[in-house]
This record gives structure tokens, C-alpha cells and sequence, in this order.
């Protein structure tokens, strides 16, 4: 089954709590952390994590646009997210970091900006859960889709397949109706969605049409889209 993940990025910061109850439907709240280092803007961190772990049953997934994501995102886990992604940019050792988050309990994400190459991290992937292909610059909601992208989530999904890995392939970025579709015909079967979600006048319906869109259009090798 697809999986969709509504981006608090795009939510109301002063009413988080509801706002994670208003996507209950989804799969994953995707948390946006931002240190105004890594990228040009400053967002939340393991407070804010450990607060809505107890606001809401949507499991955590925590997306580290942060330096030095090998001091930090243990601590991402110990506040409860239950999938946590840190940049191969920013990853000092990413080896160990992935099976650190993997040893205290969470599954372990790496995420590749749009002019990242997944190629030299091949060997890598066995160590993951999820590869987070960006289809924006990281950084802010709300952008224009990457076209540019495409090809680079049609080669993580191959390489995902000659591995023989169940790994997950997330997009994020300008995910919409008008672009959920191309992005699952690539192989991408975790897909987050921040303005088409919380824009949208009824957010959890948001969600289900994405879904059922994604499915329609869903790669047939991905484990999450075929059963
Ligand atoms: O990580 C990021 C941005 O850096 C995203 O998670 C955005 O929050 C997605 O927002 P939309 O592009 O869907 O509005
Ligand atoms: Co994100």
C-alpha cells in the first residue's frame, strides 16, 4: 500500500497537537527539523518530537535537514520517532549513524538532495530502512516539484530491486495530485505531502486522495504498493 506522510512543515505550529489529530487517517506525520545551518531556515527540535509523541498515535517520521546529524539524531529516537532520516550530505559516518538508530530501535532513513547521486551510496543500502529522495531544495514547503528527480527515483527503485532489498522510497517535495502520480510510476511508494495536505480545506481527505492516487499509479515491484 502506498503510504502517505502530511509535513507538519505546513501546519499551524501554534495548534500542532490538532493538527496531527486532523491527518489521523495517515500513515507517518512527517517532522521537518531545521537548524538554519543546513538549510536556510530554522524549525523544531527534541522537545517539540517528544511533545507530539504524546499528542498522537501517528508514528513519527523525522527528517533531519541538520549538521552533524551523527551527534543528534539518536536523540531524535529517544523522543520517540519511529523513523528518523538524516542527510548523506551532512553524515560524518553514515554507516555507523544507520545502525545506530537502527540498535535503539527506530528505522534509519538517508536522504539525498536533489544534485546528490545515489550511485556512491549503493553499498549503503543494506544498511537502511528508507532512502528519501528530495524532489525540492530542503529547506522550505511549498516549492515547485523537480521533474529533475525523476530519473534519479527510477534508479534508487532499480537498485533497490538488484539488491533484493525491501527498502522503502520516499519523495519528498511539490507532492500533489498533479505530481503524486509520475512520482509512483518512478518507484516511489512513501510519499510526503506538507501544502496538498494541510492546504487542502479537509486534510484527511487530502490524504486519502493522494493515496488512492498513488496506488492507481503504483510501481509493481515496490513492497509497499504491491501488498
Ligand atoms: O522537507 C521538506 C522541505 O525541506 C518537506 O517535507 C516539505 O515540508 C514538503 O512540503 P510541500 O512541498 O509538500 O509543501
Ligand atoms: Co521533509
Amino acid at each position: 500500500m502506498a503510504q502517505i506522510n502530511p509535513s507538519i512543515l505546513s501546519a499551524d505550529f501554534a495548534r500542532l497537537a490538532d493538527e496531527a489529530r486532523a491527518v489521523e487517517g495517515a500513515d507517518w506525520l512527517h517532522v521537518d527539523v531545521m537548524d538554519n545551518h543546513f538549510v536556510p531556515n530554522l524549525t523544531l527540535g527534541v522537545p517539540v518530537v517528544e511533545s507530539l509523541r504524546k499528542a498522537t498515535d501517528i508514528p513519527l517520521d523525522c527528517h533531519l535537514m541538520i549538521e552533524d546529524p551523527d551527534r543528534w539524531a539518536p536523540a531524535y529516537v529517544d523522543a520517540g520517532a519511529g523513523s528518523v532520516t538524516f542527510h548523506v550530505e551532512a553524515a560524518a559516518a553514515p554507516v555507523r549513524l544507520a545502525r545506530e538508530i537502527r540498535a535503539k530501535g527506530a528505522r534509519a532513513s538517508m536522504a539525498l538532495k536533489p544534485a546528490t547521486p545515489i550511485e556512491p551510496y549503493e553499498d549503503l543500502l543494506p544498511e537502511l530502512d528508507m532512502v528519501l529522495v528530495m524532489t525540492v531544495e530542503p529547506g522550505f514547503g511549498g516549492q515547485a516539484f523537480l521533474d529533475v528527480t525523476l530519473p534519479k527515483i527510477r534508479r534508487t527503485r532499480k537498485l533497490i530491486e538488484r539488491h533484493g532489498l525491501s527498502l522503502w522510497l520516499q519523495v519528498d517535495g511539490g507532492v500533489s495530485t498533479a505530481t503524486i502520480e509520475r512520482c509512483a510510476e518512478a518507484g516511489a511508494d512513501v510519499f510526503v505531502a506538507g501544502s496538498a495536505v494541510y492546504g487542502a480545506d479537509d486534510p484527511a481527505a487530502a490524504v486519502a486522495a493522494l493515496r488512492e492516487q498513488a496506488e492507481r499509479a503504483g510501481h509493481p515491484t515496490s513492497p509497499t504498493t504491491s501488498g
